[in-house]
């Protein structure tokens, strides 16, 4: 799995950059940034020099005291680091299934993946090295038209090869936001909104007006803006009788849609480390036979939802990661760690498996979220 920044492990790019290409684990992605470049040496032979645990690699001043050439956090300011993510250690791989520990439903098994839907360690499996980038920007307005105008340039560019991208948005806290600089964004750009197919990584089973469906808000301040056509909401309390025949009727809508995979996976972050609705210690973070599954008795409200595994949700070219406040520093930290275990930090199972073209994995950050990398 991915290093946090900040040991001197890997050179950083600055934003622009050029791309390298994609590499091998060890190998830098990119071209060092000039002003990280020019840390002082000694600084750098410090933070190897430190002994740390593996809760607190890349933690500057929590095993060592406080670094003075490091204010706390990192800086806010459009920095992009690049590096590549590394086969995932065995550890990380979701073990076999465990009963739930809470008020899960079971996963219904049976519902076979697609013959090409790698399982969750494909990635590891085929030894794919997809890059990892950081960008840290100082606020959660920027977070959202930073990811939106690279989501639009990516739509353009796909449609400029002539794909149909497939994208699976999320819902949380930054979508909102994401959504809306999206359709402001949107007129800049050539991108035809009937030839990109909408899914979600995860929704809410309430009824379809409820405020909590991820799909009513974009829909609203995105979809119907734009003008989407192919959009594949998960199914409300009004579209299945219950959350296993939602999950069910997703699955089964994704696997007659030929979509092969993703071109783009979109995320938030629970400060729990959950990611769409795979949440710590629930047994859907071991299903790997099934495209959508229930999740009852969330620990997040609203308590029914239903979302994609891991096999589904790593079928994609690249996952962008939005996080944004200082609620979810921890969360990042740990997802980003070397060591961890996905059962206590959901995030850890993704990892991107693309079949076609180059991946990449992005975290968009502001810089509270970013303050323990
Ligand atoms: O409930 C959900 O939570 C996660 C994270 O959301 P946030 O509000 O903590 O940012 C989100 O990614 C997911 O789509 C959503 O349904």
């Amino acid at each position: 799995m991915a290093r946090p920044p900040g040991r001197g492990a890997r050179p950083a790019a600055a934003e622009g950059a050029e791309r390298l290409g994609d590499r091998r684990a060890d190998q830098p992605q990119c071209r060092p940034a000039a002003r990280l470049a020019q840390r002082p040496a000694a600084r750098a032979g410090r933070a190897r020099e430190q002994p740390r645990t593996r809760h607190h690699r890349g933690r500057p001043g929590h095993q060592g005291g406080p670094d003075p050439d490091q204010p706390p956090g990192r800086q806010a300011g459009d920095v992009q680091l690049a590096r590549t993510t590394r086969p995932a250690r065995r550890a990380e791989a979701p073990r076999a299934a465990r009963p739930a520990r809470r008020g899960a439903a079971p996963p219904r098994r049976g519902r076979h993946l697609p013959r090409h839907h790698p399982p969750a360690d494909e990635a590891q499996r085929r030894g794919v090295t997809v890059p990892l980038e950081l960008r840290v920007l100082a606020e959660p307005a920027q977070v959202a038209a930073a990811a939106a105008e690279r989501f639009l340039q990516r739509m353009a560019a796909a449609q400029g090869r002539g794909e149909e991208p497939h994208v699976a948005l999320t819902g949380g806290t930054i979508a909102h936001a994401l959504h809306q600089q999206i359709a402001l964004q949107a007129p800049a750009y050539d991108v035809d909104w009937s030839r990109v197919v909408f899914w979600w990584g995860d929704e809410r089973y309430v009824t379809p007006d409820s405020s909590e469906r991820n799909a009513l808000d974009a829909r609203q301040v995105f979809l119907d803006v734009v003008g989407a056509t192919q959009v594949h909401e998960m199914p409300s309390t009004a579209g299945a009788p219950d959350v296993q025949a939602a999950a069910t009727a997703y699955g089964d809508l994704m696997r007659s849609s030929g979509g092969g995979e993703f071109d783009l996976v979109m995320l938030g972050l629970g400060p729990d480390g959950h990611v769409a609705s795979l949440f710590p210690g629930f047994p859907q973070l071991d299903v790997d036979d099934t495209i959508a599954v229930p999740v009852t008795g969330s620990p997040k409200p609203p308590p029914e939802r239903v979302s994609l595994t891991f096999p589904a949700l790593n079928r994609t070219r690249a996952v962008w990661f939005l996080v944004t406040g200082d609620g979810k520093a921890d969360a990042v930290h740990r997802a980003l760690a070397d060591e961890g275990d996905v059962h206590e930090t959901p995030a850890r199972g993704i990892k991107p498996a693309p079949l076609s073209g180059a991946g990449e994995t992005v975290w968009f950050l502001d810089a509270p979220a970013a303050n323990q990398l």
